[in-house]
């Protein structure tokens, strides 16, 4: 089922709010263990208990349950972190600012808002805390007993250890797809859509890179520029979609034709290019002759019909080349020539001419 613009945009919001929910889940049940330990041995009144268990385990499941049926699930998820941090803040203060667990609770709700929204998130989250925090403890009449017990200290542990573990882990898993995402586009910048082959960038890169091997080895390579004749006509004979198909069975026949180790590409609307490597003159001038009449004999009968054939340009790579604009340009002009001779025909360019004589 293809999905609408919309439809991704809530697919990822609803990722976002999915692993903000898991990471609420997890750090309210380990904070709720610090906070225990605290009000234990503060010997806490029945509603700070209650308060307790709800902000520890039911407050991510209503969290979540709000944060689903919100239009905005994203915007939600941020608006409850908020709480979050508020949150925090008032147990800073109930736990009357004692020492290790108040650290550790103040630290991991910082980590997790650079997290989600860098400085600037956490920057906007904090007033929050301090707020709570300071009017908890002016309701508490500003009670301070910092000391931590052992007990104390053992009970932070676990949130000490597991929750950075936890956010780590997620934060890699989104930074690795990331990377991979951005390779897949670097992929699909490359590649032409019609016909899956490489596309102009791409191929202008492979031309660059095989003459820097030919300036270094002198080992040959042929550059094979072939346009497609008269497929104006088959468009506005037959339609765009019998054009995109010559188009498809020419990309069709130079995959057929060509060696493992040579690039076929579209190089523009109906020209297309194969960098022949390790070839000389005589092997490229025999591959070109068989793109074209393969091209002939599978051809669609639309093509047939306006005598949709090819035309095509060689020309080798030598010292005198520079650079792949220079190269093109020659291919181009032998290109040019054979269209000029009555189209349908395979050219090489002038300094091949020489050679071939
Ligand atoms: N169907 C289709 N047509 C395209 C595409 N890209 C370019 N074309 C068409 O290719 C045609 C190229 O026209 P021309 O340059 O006049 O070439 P031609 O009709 O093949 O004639 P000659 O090259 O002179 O033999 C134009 O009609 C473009 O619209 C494409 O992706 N799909």
């Amino acid at each position: 089922m293809q999905l609408t613009e919309d439809g991704h945009l809530r697919q990822r919001e609803l990722r976002f709010a999915g692993r903000v929910h898991h990471v609420r889940t997890l750090g309210g049940a380990l904070s709720a263990l610090l906070v225990a330990s605290v009000l234990a041995g503060n010997g806490a009144p029945a509603w700070a208990w209650v308060m307790w268990a709800f902000n520890g385990f039911a407050w991510p499941l209503l969290a979540n349950w709000l944060t689903l049926r919100s239009p905005e699930p994203s915007q939600a998820a941020r608006r409850y972190l908020v709480v979050d941090s508020a949150a925090a803040g008032m147990w800073i203060a109930v736990m009357q600012f004692n020492l290790v667990p108040s650290a550790v609770l103040l630290a991991m709700v910082s980590m997790d808002k650079i997290a989600v929204g860098g400085w600037r998130f956490l920057a906007r989250t904090t007033p929050a805390l301090l707020a709570a925090c300071v009017l908890t403890s002016a309701v508490l009449g500003f009670p301070v007993r910092l000391d931590s017990s052992m007990s104390n200290v053992l009970a932070t542990l676990p949130f000490l250890f597991i929750y950075p573990v936890a956010l780590a882990t997620i934060t890699y898993g989104l930074g690795r797809s990331v990377a991979l995402k951005n390779r897949q586009l670097e992929r699909l910048n490359r590649i032409d859509v019609l016909t899956g082959l490489q596309n102009r960038r791409g191929w202008n890169e492979t031309l660059g890179a095989e003459l820097a091997r030919h300036a270094r080895t002198r080992r040959p390579a042929v550059l094979m520029l072939v346009d497609v004749d008269n497929l104006k006509a088959v468009n506005d004979t037959h339609g765009h979609a019998a054009g995109d198909a010559v188009l498809r069975s020419v990309s069709s026949v130079l995959r057929a034709c060509i060696r493992e180790i040579d690039t076929p590409a579209r190089y523009g609307g109906d020209e297309f290019g194969v960098l022949l490597a390790e070839a000389n003159l005589v092997d490229a001038m025999r591959v070109a002759e068989r793109v074209r009449t393969a091209f002939i004999a599978g051809r669609p009968a639309q093509a047939a019909a306006e005598d949709c054939t090819l035309s095509i340009g060689l020309a080798q790579a030598d010292l005198s080349v520079v650079n792949a604009d220079e190269w093109l340009k020659r291919a181009d002009t032998a290109m040019y020539r054979a269209k000029a001779g009555g189209r349908n025909r395979v050219e090489p360019d002038a300094t091949l001419v020489r050679q071939l004589r």
